[in-house]
């Protein structure tokens, strides 16, 4: 018999309040491409004239890693933030306010699929980096940008997209659905003629130390760790605690549930019944071992997250909470 104590107590009218987080390891997923990664970016800055760190808009205020700021942060810099599909901006203005209090005044949010935004960063990034000439050397006649961030964030996607809009070339950076496509510091990749520029591509490297079992769970839900380091059953009922405390009832309909439900093993149940995801299992009773027919919940929670990531399941912003109160 399976148990689901994250969701007890929960089924009925109120949604959870909170999501408990005891019992839950913050995953740590520092291998060694990114250790070896992060010094190789390291060595690379004396050619390197900006940075941009690319992050996903859905978690704006949270998983960023602070050692790109030690390590990087002597470059001018722009945070990109990236899947602004997926990302529910009502509070964008708030939220540049927000990042412009913390230092972070040069802020777009892109859509690396649909190129939207894409345009406005070669020039805020030449215009960051003739403000920082000013005050250390004379101008350049070609740039070089380094792009930064965790993983899955859509750092090569941005080269790629760059280079469709600046230089209407294909594709020069792998792309991937899964964290930790690009394993290495690349070389050298043109994404625009004038000005001159380059960028190098880097292995998305997350904090060995991620802050805190909240954050390790809203970028697990955005696809920055392997989902098996988490645990697909837990990342599912995050996501349902998630969707239900914003309002996001789509799923129901989505799986064909009756009504939104706050109890993870229904929603996984409807979710395997109407993906026709079921398994035998043998169960043992007074007559011995039977035969019964279960609902794969592995698949069914596979499958919802993966619904989700597509968009599906509606906008989501995850670190709303962390917004100050207006
Ligand atoms: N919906 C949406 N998906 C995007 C966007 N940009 C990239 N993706 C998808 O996100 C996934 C990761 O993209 P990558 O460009 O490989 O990300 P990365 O940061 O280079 O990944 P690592 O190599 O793991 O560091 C791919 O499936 C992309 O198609 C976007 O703006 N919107």
């Amino acid at each position: 018999m399976r148990l689901w104590p994250q969701a007890w107590g929960a089924v009925g009218a109120a949604w959870r309040e909170c999501f408990p987080l005891q019992g839950h390891e913050v995953a740590r997923w520092f291998p060694g491409h990114m250790a070896k990664g992060l010094k190789k970016m390291q060595s690379s800055l004396k050619q390197v004239d900006c940075v941009i760190e690319v992050h996903d808009a859905r978690i704006p205020l949270s998983g960023r890693n602070p050692l790109f700021q030690e390590l990087l942060g002597l470059k001018p810099h722009l945070l990109v933030l990236n899947k602004m599909d997926l990302a529910d901006l009502k509070e964008q203005q708030r939220i540049a306010q927000h990042l412009e209090g913390k230092g972070l005044k040069n802020v777009i949010f892109t859509n690396c699929i649909k190129d939207e935004n894409i345009k406005l960063i070669i020039p805020k990034v030449t215009e960051l980096i003739k403000c920082s000439y000013r005050y250390h050397r004379a101008e350049n006649l070609e740039y070089c940008i380094m792009v930064v961030g965790v993983p899955n964030v859509g750092k090569s996607s941005l080269i790629n997209s760059l280079r469709r809009q600046h230089l209407r070339s294909g594709k020069a950076a792998r792309v991937g659905g899964e964290p930790g496509i690009t394993r290495a510091v690349t070389s050298r990749i043109q994404v625009c003629e004038r000005p001159l520029m380059f960028l190098l591509d880097t292995p998305g490297v997350l904090a060995p130390r991620i802050e805190s079992v909240e954050t390790g769970l809203k970028l697990a839900l955005c696809g920055t760790v392997l989902d098996h380091l988490v645990g697909e059953e837990t990342m599912a009922d995050y996501l349902l605690y998630t969707l239900n405390r914003h309002g996001l009832f789509g799923y129901a309909q989505h799986y064909g549930l009756a009504s939104a439900c706050d109890h993870i093993e229904q929603v996984l149940k409807s979710v395997a019944v109407k993906l026709g995801k079921t398994r035998k299992v043998k169960v043992l009773t007074g007559t011995g071992n039977v035969n019964v027919i279960q609902p794969d919940y592995a698949m069914a929670a596979r499958d919802f997250l993966r619904t989700f990531r597509k968009g599906l399941l509606g906008q989501v912003m995850l670190d709303r909470d962390l917004l100050p109160a207006c």
